[in-house]
């Protein structure tokens, strides 16, 4: 089938590249003409194992094409999948104008039989809202069918989902819509759920919200193990053996970020309080999940007397490991945090995917370093911030030889906090038990005491 994509974002060029490898013919459309000169050339713009090979063998082969003029497209593709951001500020309004700005250029365009798919995670309402403006400006020649496919793919693995999807949700208010649908994502080995377009609508922004909740339950109830000598990993554990509940998303730590988890929860509480049925729980959640920097501020305050003189290196950066996004970051918050309640605070980093976006998204006074080794020298205590899977490897002895007093606080607790606080470092973990995180007064006394005659001039 001839097919077309609105967006080159992950999004759009994972679901671009996944159906020329399903033996279809995509032509894929960006406005953004910097991202399609670099396209072209084979560059994929983003972190995504497979995503550039898989781009590379078809573009090669001619059955994947990028360009920045929707004409062709319009006027020979049979689907067209919409896939541009839907960004939501602060206040949760999703911003559709990308949205509305394809869709025009589109309606200029086509005729025929043409079938659009919304990839876009939107407002319940968006697709008839869509095919209306669409309709009003479509030639009478022209057959239109909208269908809302929500797309529930996971940055770092997207490839992987597009072709081994949980379930395939295709949303469409009639059986000749469903069928061409189908037919595409049909080749899949993945359960179809029909349903119409509202409810596929609101089923993305309910899915993504439930992980919210679910993440910010296992921040909450971490947060009452530390106050009540219990052990939040043992917790987890349980909870998870627990097939109604599931192990994933129990995960405590800095909080959930990223482009979509934080901006389609606030859009879902925006949505439910116009719509007169409050979803507190998700509210909750969101309030939750923006204490959890600050509550890792209070260890680092807990474990070392004046931050204001100390470095502090912050490990890893990202998001999550395995990208190098840095839309809603923990580390952000934490570090502007950080630099605010501690002026004069020596703030270093290192994160495996360090870019030039990852400097521009942090405050100028973080110094970024090309390894952990580099951020950690002389470092008065680390955050791990981001659980790439490099830290893990770290030996007690090169944290001890590399920094001037080697106390880990594990925001995700990745490292092996029991063998590592055995072998002279301090790692305290999230959510752990106190005979884990050993006694800090001490650790805390003695830099006091340095920090002090540093001040003083009397040295160490
Ligand atoms: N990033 C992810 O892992 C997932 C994202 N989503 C949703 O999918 C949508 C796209 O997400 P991303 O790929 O991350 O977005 P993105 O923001 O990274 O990329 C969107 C692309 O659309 C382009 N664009 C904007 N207006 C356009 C127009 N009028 N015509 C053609 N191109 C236009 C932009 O230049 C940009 O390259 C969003 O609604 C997002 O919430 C859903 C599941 C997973
Ligand atoms: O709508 C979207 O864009 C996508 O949003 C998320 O995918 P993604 O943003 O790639 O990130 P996740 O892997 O889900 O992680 C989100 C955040 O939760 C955090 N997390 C994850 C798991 C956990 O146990 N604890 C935890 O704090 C991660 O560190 C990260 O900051 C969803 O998982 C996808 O299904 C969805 O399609």
């Amino acid at each position: 089938m001839r097919l077309a994509v609105m967006g080159a974002g992950i999004v759009g060029l994972t679901t671009a590249a996944g159906f020329a490898e399903l033996g279809h013919t995509v032509d894929c459309c960006d406005i953004d003409t910097g991202k399609v000169g670099q396209l072209a050339r084979g560059l994929v713009p983003y972190r995504e194992p497979d995503l550039e090979a898989l781009i590379s063998r078809h573009a090669a082969a001619g059955h994947l094409r990028f360009s920045s003029d929707p004409e062709r497209l319009a006027a020979e593709a049979e689907v067209i999948f919409l896939a541009v951001g839907t960004p939501a500020g602060d206040d949760g309004l999703m911003r559709l104008e990308p949205l509305w700005a394809a869709v025009d250029r589109l309606g200029e365009w086509m005729g025929g039989r043409r079938t659009i798919v919304v990839k876009s995670t939107v407002p319940v309402g968006t697709a008839d809202r869509l095919e209306a403006r669409l309709r009003a400006r479509l030639p009478e020649r022209c057959e239109l069918f909208v269908a809302s496919v929500p797309e529930f793919m996971r940055e770092g693995q997207a490839v992987r989902d597009f072709f081994e999807p949980a379930r395939v949700v295709i949303g469409s208010d009639d059986a000749e819509t469903f069928a061409i649908v189908e037919r595409l994502y049909g080749a899949l080995p993945a359960p179809i759920v029909a349903t119409d377009r509202r409810s596929a609508e609101l089923a993305k922004l309910a899915a993504n919200a439930h992980l919210a909740v679910k993440m910010s339950f296992a921040n909450e109830m971490a947060a009452l193990a530390e106050q009540t000598g219990a052990d939040y990993p043992a917790i987890a554990r349980i909870l998870g053996l627990d097939p109604r509940i599931g192990s994933e998303y129990l995960g405590a730590g800095l909080g959930f970020g990223g482009s979509c988890l934080p901006k389609d929860a606030r859009a879902l509480v925006r949505l439910a309080d116009e719509a007169g049925a409050p979803q507190t729980l998700v509210a909750a959640a969101i309030r939750a999940n923006a204490t959890l920097p600050l509550r890792m501020i209070r260890k680092l305050e807990a474990a070392l007397s004046w931050p204001s003189r100390r470095k502090v290196a912050l490990l890893g950066l990202a998001f999550k490991p395995g990208t190098d996004d840095m839309r809603e970051a923990p580390s952000v918050r934490l570090a502007q945090e950080l630099l605010r309640r501690h002026p004069g605070i020596s703030l270093t980093a290192y994160d495996p995917a360090a870019s030039q976006a990852m400097k521009r998204a942090l405050p100028s006074a973080v110094r970024l370093y090309g390894s952990a080794e580099a951020a950690l020298r002389g470092a008065d205590a680390a955050i791990l911030v981001t659980e790439w899977p490099e830290f893990g490897r770290i030996r007690a002895e090169e944290f001890r030889s590399w920094m001037n007093r080697p106390i880990l606080l594990d925001g995700r607790n990745a490292l092996d906090a029991d063998a590592l606080n055995g072998s002279g470092v301090v790692c305290i973990g999230v959510g752990r038990l106190p005979a884990n995180s050993p006694d800090l007064s001490g650790a805390a006394d003695e830099s006091g005491r340095r920090a002090q005659n540093e001040e003083q001039g009397t040295g160490a």
